[in-house]
């Protein structure tokens, strides 16, 4: 620093850094050399590395066992050796930054996901038939219990999970075995594959007959085939304690058919609550022998059948959704899970996302239906989950939060059931992978991930819109306003304006237009999420059904009392803020007093 700079005294005594350049040339051209010898010395190491790494490339790279175990395709070291030689031909050995991306299981678009395989190895299945719990998300179990269940069972169990069922098995193109349908279809059907069943072969054995499709209001489907054996065999799967509450048999340990007594009810009850509170959403399989006498216009039968097991499937929470949600609940948005699952498991779901508090209301579609309006305005901003609802529970909510309790509603769903309270909703989310077609139509908004998190997202846009608009208003106004003030009292005062028309011109179109363009594009910032949704009633504290007429009768009083002293004040031209030494005369207070008389009749009229 000595040696680059001059401390210079001045006359007046300050001080000053004043830099020697033909120094600082100096410097600056050892520092480049520096800079080329180092950069030269880098260029040659890494084309020895390349030199060296590049006699395998030839050879297909294999990852270890242990990293494969991991679900990625490529080990630390050799991600680091690309990285840090930033070796181009390895790269493109590799495949490129996209296939790199795959084989760590990371999108580059969407940053770092599971792949599709490893979601479903982390999906698990639990069962329960014939009096034997297991779980089969480890496949090494399955074949224990494929085996520990009778022939008898198991037979009419596959015949039930692969001809019940709306979804499918398929072969695709490169030979692999796909399963369409609902993420509950697909467990169901994985469930019987995994047990051994094959899709196909069911399918072919037995001709059905009739199918009634799942309905959300039931929450049962069901279906009729014909055996080959003869006769007609109905089969139904739905929410577990609905179709218990159908059978009065079950499939025992030893497989056979023995009536449903007390204790075995509780006991099949006590299964699925401790399922469900597993966060376990829990399908009961039935099945019923109907005779030889069936045809498609008959209706299959609602009760009498014989309880096959329960089977438990648990999807995980996607990652990030807790976040989400509490994030959500900082920026004042309250989360609520409306669901047609069993009350306990949508309480343990609701729970681990953090939507279910502990002064929240859980509380199940049957019950809320039967409340009466006064009763629900006081429940509703109280409940957090509302299980085991209909389409129709799902736009009654909706509504009332939207009607009585004057909320900004938004509501997420992805089929058919959620589509009137889509509609009814200011905002409609609809999911664009998993989401029904009239989910979609009924929808104002289609998240394409299908992700809660990016819920998030969209809100914190909506709130930069809104800020931003504000931005852009107030510098508007306010230029707008100061260049008037400026022209309006120089002319009063003086006689001229200092501002020409050319000038003002200038302001409004090219400074005000770009600047304010510039404050209205700025991306939203984190905050945005940390503040409550404001409203003018909040500056008040008013709220309530009511808040809209308060706010409304407060602006019109002030309005009023302000005219009443602006009438005093303007007794006197001259002064400013005259009038009140004046004595108030006669007519005067006759004139205001009938005023205030009619202002107050007005508010009150039954005085
Ligand atoms: N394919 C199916 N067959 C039989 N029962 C089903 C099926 N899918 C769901 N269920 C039952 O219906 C319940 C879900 O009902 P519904 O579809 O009305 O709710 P939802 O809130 O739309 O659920 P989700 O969107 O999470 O599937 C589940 O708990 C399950 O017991
Ligand atoms: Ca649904």
């Amino acid at each position: 620093m000595r040696n680059l700079c001059w401390l210079v005294k001045n006359r007046k005594r300050r001080f000053r850094f004043t830099g020697n350049l033909s120094k600082r040339f100096e410097a600056e051209a050892i520092r480049r050399s520096n800079q080329e010898k180092f950069r030269v010395a880098v260029l040659v190491s890494q084309a020895a590395l390349q030199f060296i790494h590049g006699l395998d490339l030839s050879t297909e790279y294999t990852a270890p066992d242990e990293v494969e175990a991991a679900g990625f395709q490529i080990d630390p070291d050799e991600l680091g050796s690309i990285v840090e030689g930033h070796d181009i031909k390895k790269l493109k050995a590799h495949g490129g930054v996209e296939s790199l991306a795959d084989k760590l299981s990371t999108s580059i678009t969407k940053g770092i996901s599971a792949s599709e395989d490893s979601l479903n190895q982390r999906r698990r299945i639990f069962a329960c038939i014939c009096e034997e719990i297991k779980e089969l998300s480890n496949s090494k179990d399955t074949p224990n219990f494929g085996s520990a269940i009778p022939v008898s069972a198991s037979r009419i169990l596959l015949q039930s999970i692969f001809n019940n069922t709306g979804g499918e098995v398929v072969m695709s193109e490169s030979n692999k075995t796909e399963i369409l349908g609902t993420p509950t279809e697909t467990a169901i059907l994985e469930f019987g594959l995994q047990l051994g069943g094959d899709f196909q072969a069911e399918r072919e054995a037995s001709k059905i007959v009739k199918v009634e499709p799942f309905n959300s209001a039931k929450k049962r489907m069901g279906a009729v085939l014909e055996l080959p054996e003869g006769g007609f065999r109905a089969h139904c799967k739905g929410a577990s304690e609905i179709v218990l509450a159908a059978c009065d048999k079950f499939i025992n340990s030893n497989g056979e058919v023995v009536p449903l007594t007390e204790a075995s009810v509780n006991h099949l009850n006590d299964i699925i609550e401790q399922f469900a509170n597993e966060a376990l959403r829990t399908l009961c399989l039935a099945y019923m022998d109907i005779g030889n006498k069936f045809s498609a216009e008959d209706a299959i039968p609602a009760k009498g059948y014989t309880c096959i097991g329960i089977v438990g499937i648990k999807d995980p929470v996607r990652p990030g959704v807790k976040e989400s949600v509490a994030i959500c609940r900082s920026a004042g948005i309250n989360v609520r899970m409306v669901t047609g699952d069993n009350i306990n498991t949508a309480k343990a779901i609701a729970r681990e996302c953090g939507i279910l508090t502990d002064n929240g209301i859980a509380i199940e579609g049957p019950i809320f239906r039967e409340k009466t309006d006064e009763e629900l305005s006081v429940l509703i901003p109280k409940i957090q989950v509302m299980a085991r609802s209909s389409p129709l529970d799902k736009h009654t909510l909706v509504k009332h939060l939207r009607t009585t309790l004057q909320e900004v509603v938004a509501v997420t769903g992805d089929g058919t059931n959620d589509a009137p309270a889509l509609h009814e909703a200011d905002v409609g989310l609809a999911m664009g992978i998993a989401g029904t077609e009239v989910a979609k139509e009924s929808a104002d908004v289609i998240i394409l991930d299908d992700n809660f998190s990016t819920i998030v997202t969209v809100a914190k846009w909506g709130r930069s819109v809104y800020i931003n608009i504000q931005k852009f208003v107030q510098f508007q106004l306010t230029v707008n306003v100061v260049a008037l003030v400026v022209n309006f009292s120089s002319a009063c005062l003086t006689g001229t304006a200092p501002l020409t028309a050319v000038q003002l011109l200038w302001v409004n179109m090219i400074m005000d237009t770009l600047g304010a363009l510039a404050l209205a594009t700025e991306p939203p910032t984190d905050d945005l999420m940390k503040r409550t949704p404001r409203s003018g009633k909040a500056a008040f504290h008013l709220d309530g059904p009511d808040s809209d007429l308060i706010l409304n009768t407060l602006i019109f009083n002030t309005f009023v009392f302000c005219q009443v002293f602006n009438e005093i004040s303007s007794r006197e031209m001259e002064k400013i803020n005259g009038g009140q030494d004046k004595p108030i005369d006669f007519a005067h207070l006759l004139l205001s007093d009938i005023a205030i008389y009619r202002y107050v009749y007005l508010i009150y009229p039954d005085l």
